[in-house]
């Protein structure tokens, strides 16, 4: 095959951050993807309809000129959030999804929920208004180990969750073990999952072996091959459950390459070409279409795109780095690295 022509993906999981940074990274999403689910974990978080409105304006004052890029908003879930601001964000028709971040979990987590009893009500209005829950599902308790954290977090958190509120719609976000693709594939319609690129292409040893390289060091981190080989059998299923989110997460080059470096792998300049490659890794790139452009809209009760975008067999190379805020650089993953598709235009 040297072409390949899909309806236009979404991005059902994607961080653009603000100001510079924002400006520097959101048209790299917007030539490939129609949507994207903007996550809230900005300084500070985007906990209100108010700020996710406001700061979808500015995503859109930062796009290229005759962009049809459209970002889904999200708000930030907080142990304090009521539900009245549910229901401010499903009457502004322009929320689509709640964040959970258990506290302390990740990236800008600070105002997370310490407990999900604190935000009982504002579950029970999303369950009615039909607003899914999106969760970085780990645990945050310092005796659970790294690796174990979203293991753990299936039966501690998620599992009760679902018996207390069993037609809430979960998005199991950037799952990463054959637990979670055993759960979902095995729960309710209401229940999804997004896979990150980057968890379909490489395992730890990618990240430690050699030497350690921290643009592969993002939460949930990277695990064994066993369990990246599930969530390639779970991708490429066909099962409307799963779908494409990238997680593509952008921190200056200096933030990563750092003796406490951050969490996220930037993927977004690259994105389809690097489902392309781990999709037809395992021999079922005529799987891609559901899971990068059907399964997700599928899922939020939205139309699909109703473009396509072509894929050719061209080989090129990711740059070693790409201008960031504030004079800063940031490092795409597979830098300096050949890829076997690209998107064409
Ligand atoms: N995935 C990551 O490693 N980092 C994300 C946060 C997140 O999605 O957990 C970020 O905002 O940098
Ligand atoms: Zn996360
Ligand atoms: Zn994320």
């Amino acid at each position: 095959m040297t072409s390949l022509t899909l309806t236009r993906p979404d991005d059902w999981h994607l961080h653009l951050r603000d100001d510079q940074a924002l400006a520097a990274v959101v048209a790299a999403s917007a030539r490939q993807m129609g949507r994207a689910i903007i996550m809230p974990n900005l300084k500070p978080p985007v906990t209100t309809t108010e700020q996710a409105l406001a700061y979808r304006e500015r995503i859109l004052a930062a796009l290229p000129e005759g962009s049809r890029f459209e970002p889904l908003m999200t708000l930030y879930l907080t142990d304090n959030t009521p539900a009245e601001e549910i229901e401010r964000a499903h009457a502004s028709g322009l929320v689509q999804a709640v964040k959970l971040y258990p506290a302390g979990a990740t990236t800008n987590s600070d105002s997370g929920v310490t407990d999900l009893a604190h935000c009982d009500a504002a579950i029970a209005a999303m369950a009615r208004l039909g607003i899914p829950l999106l969760m970085h599902g780990e645990v945050t308790d310092a005796e659970i180990d790294i690796f174990d954290r979203e293991a753990v977090f299936i039966e501690r958190v998620l599992t009760p969750l679902l018996e207390r509120h069993p037609t809430l719609k979960v998005v199991f976000e950037h799952i990463t073990t054959a637990d979670a693709a055993e759960f979902v594939s095995s729960a309710p319609a209401n229940v999804g999952a997004t896979i990150t690129a980057h968890h379909l292409l490489y395992n730890r040893n990618h990240m430690l072996v050699g030497g350690i390289r921290p643009h592969y060091y993002c939460l949930p981190i990277l695990k064994r091959e066993r369990h990246r080989q599930a969530l390639l059998a779970a991708a490429t299923s066909g099962s409307p459950k799963f779908f494409l989110g990238t997680d593509s997460a952008p921190h200056a080059q200096g933030d990563k390459e750092s003796a406490c470096g951050c969490a996220g792998a930037y993927t977004a300049p690259a994105a389809i070409e690097l489902y392309a490659t781990a999709f037809e890794e395992a021999g079922a790139l005529e799987r891609l279409e559901g899971f990068a452009s059907h399964h997700g809209p599928d899922f939020y009760g939205l139309p699909r795109n109703a473009d396509t975008i072509t894929l050719v067999r061209e080989p090129w190379t990711l740059p070693e780095s790409l201008p960031y805020a504030d004079g800063q650089r940031i490092v795409p993953l597979r830098a300096g690295e050949t890829l076997e598709w690209k998107l064409k235009g």
